[in-house]
């Protein structure tokens, strides 16, 4: 999605949750200090023209296990349960808030971290950024700047549905994705709220 397009979401989402842009843009700036890693290569080799699942972090997950098929790209903390469950996500979309040190074993694994860097998180991107052995790929949700890439979405889930649309997937399939959990805390619900939104763009209908 060009910045252009994705930015009216944005301001939204800005105004919503009473987000600073500045504060994006500097936690985007800062990440960058942070490695000298940019695997977007490797991302779009392990995505260009393949069938991708997507894992959400609903609890339903475990019950959907067997949906999982072609490449995992898992969303923050599913990206543990999965692990735990024997299966190595290929790829993990995280603001590091779900963050575990199983994701250091993976990142050494060759599993590729797409990192996003936002105002709420610089102290976790200074925490874990560094020792990311393996592929790490930098992304903001307000303008790119270079090396660090906007690929449209929100949370760590649906922006992982948009980077694999973005870079060229030939079907995405969600796997545990409950956007109407009553478990979660209003927060989280007004987060997945949005993520029901910008996934329906895409024509998913959740
Ligand atoms: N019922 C659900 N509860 C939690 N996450 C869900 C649910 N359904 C779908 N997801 C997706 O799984 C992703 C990873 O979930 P996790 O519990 O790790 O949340 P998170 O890291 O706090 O999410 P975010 O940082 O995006 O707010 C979420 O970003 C969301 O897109
Ligand atoms: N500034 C800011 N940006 C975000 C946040 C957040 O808590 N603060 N959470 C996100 C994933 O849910 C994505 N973007
Ligand atoms: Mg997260």
């Amino acid at each position: 999605m060009k910045f252009e397009d994705w930015e009216p979401h944005y301001l939204r989402i800005l105004d919503y949750f009473g987000f600073e842009r500045a504060d994006d843009e500097r936690a985007a700036e800062f990440a960058r200090t942070l490695t000298s890693k940019d695997d977007i290569e490797k991302l779009k080799l392990a995505l260009d023209g393949k069938n991708v699942t997507v894992c959400g972090n609903a609890p339903c997950l475990k019950d959907e296990i067997s949906r999982i098929e072609g490449v995992v790209f898992a969303a923050d903390a599913a990206a543990d349960y999965l692990y735990k469950s024997k299966i190595r996500p290929d790829i993990i979309s995280t603001d590091l808030d779900g963050c575990e040190d199983s994701f250091l074993e993976m990142s050494r694994s060759g599993t590729i971290m797409v990192v996003h860097a936002h105002g709420d998180n610089i102290s976790l991107l200074k925490n874990w950024v560094p020792l990311f052995k393996g592929p790490v790929v930098i992304t903001t949700q307000s303008r790119p700047v270079k090396g660090v890439y906007n690929f449209g979405g929100f949370t760590d889930g649906d922006r992982a549905v948009f980077t694999a649309v973005e870079l060229g997937a030939s079907k995405v399939r969600l796997a545990g994705f409950d956007l109407d959990d009553s478990s979660v805390n209003p927060m989280k619900h007004g987060k997945l709220m949005i993520a029901r939104e910008l996934l329906g763009i895409l024509g998913y209908d959740l």
